[in-house]
């Protein structure tokens, strides 16, 4: 890509056919284009002054939001086109200081599940691979991508954002509506139809909440339960991490095996840290914890997974007895 200062100098016309995001810029600042033969510099400081008055801003503070927005797509570009073929974890200690003696490969499209007890270790686990450890965490781990130590600036890079991260609690902080903060999110995605993913994704949200909110829900407003199901759906929808990490997403009490399927839809690294037996059967292989340390790891067997599909009967049953108490209904013994 040209540097965003000579793509002032282009017509508009090859503007929008080489970059056809940059029709965005466009839309979001309310700029009719009339004359696709005008380059951008010169469509922007021939706006009448009147007109950017109201936007509070006068030209050369367009043209800095033009370049603006071009280098912010540009690196975006680069985020969206990145990928990795697998993550290695390395050993380092339990909190006894017993080494972990283990080299765990994990390749696109596995999902791996976390199991242990209560502050065993399942989530610094997860914060090592999100914060591609190397031996500067507690547990002295180091996490290679495509086999290799990650070049350092990854580690604080927006653009490489190689981890999506559904963690145990979630906050949002940010005072606007659900519609809205998807659709930016969707916007600095580089998606054109903002207004069908915003409906996919709240559909897809409120099918793993209980009850239902909309566009205009302000994100403060939602319950715990809800951010969950928003977040899983905003991620599967909207996120192009190569590698998705999943907290104990039981205890939101969404509908978990939906918002797996969800997530694990496409080719990505899952890894779930969970006390669910029926999420830990999920994955084709789950990582034991115990003391701080990686014990062992099992590849889920045949036998496994014919005790998975029992135990998805049995929680469909549950599911059903929890929606019924939920909605003040009785259950009777014949159910
Ligand atoms: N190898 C280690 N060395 C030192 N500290 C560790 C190690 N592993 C985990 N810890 C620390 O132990 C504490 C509990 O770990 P963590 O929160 O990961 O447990 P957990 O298994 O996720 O628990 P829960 O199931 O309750 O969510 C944390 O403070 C974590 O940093």
């Amino acid at each position: 890509m040209k540097d965003s200062v000579s793509l002032e100098n282009l017509i508009i016309e090859d503007l929008l056919r080489i970059y056809p995001y940059s029709m965005e810029f466009f839309n979001i600042n309310g700029l009719p284009i009339d004359d696709v033969n005008n380059t951008v510099k010169d469509y922007i400081t021939s706006l009448p002054y009147v007109f950017l008055e109201d936007m509070g801003l006068n030209q050369e503070d367009l043209l800095k939001r033009f370049r603006a927005f071009m280098s912010r797509m540009k690196d975006i570009g680069e985020e969206r086109t990145f990928s990795i073929r697998d993550i290695t974890i390395l050993g380092g200690r339990g909190k006894n200081e017993k080494l972990e003696e283990i080299e765990l490969k994990i390749s696109m499209g596995e999902i791996i599940c976390i199991v242990g007890p209560t502050g065993s270790g399942k989530s610094r686990l997860l914060a090592d691979i999100e914060w591609m450890a190397q031996r500067d965490t507690p547990t002295k781990r180091q996490i290679l991508i495509d086999g290799s130590v990650p070049p350092r600036d990854w580690r604080f890079s927006v653009e490489h954002r190689l981890v999506a991260q559904l963690s145990q609690n979630m906050n949002f902080v940010m005072d606007i509506c659900v519609g809205d903060f998807i659709k930016l999110h969707a916007q600095s995605r580089m998606i054109d139809d903002t207004e069908d993913k915003t409906r996919e994704i709240i559909f897809h949200a409120n099918e793993l909440s209980g009850e239902r909110f909309d566009l205009n829900t302000p994100l403060t407003s939602l319950s715990g339960g809800q951010s969950r199901a928003l977040m899983v759906a905003d991620t599967a929808f909207l996120s192009t991490s190569p590698i998705v990490l999943i907290d104990e997403i039981e205890n939101a009490g969404i509908h978990r095996n939906k918002a797996l399927e969800l997530l694990v839809g496409q080719n990505k690294i899952v890894l779930i840290a969970t006390h669910d037996p029926l999420l830990a059967l999920m994955g084709n292989k789950r990582i034991v914890i115990k003391n701080g340390g990686i014990q062992k790891v099992i590849e889920t067997t045949s036998d496994e997974k014919r005790c998975l599909i029992r135990l998805t009967e049995i929680d469909n049953v549950l599911i059903r007895y929890r929606e019924i108490l939920r909605n003040g209904d009785l259950l009777d013994d014949n159910m």
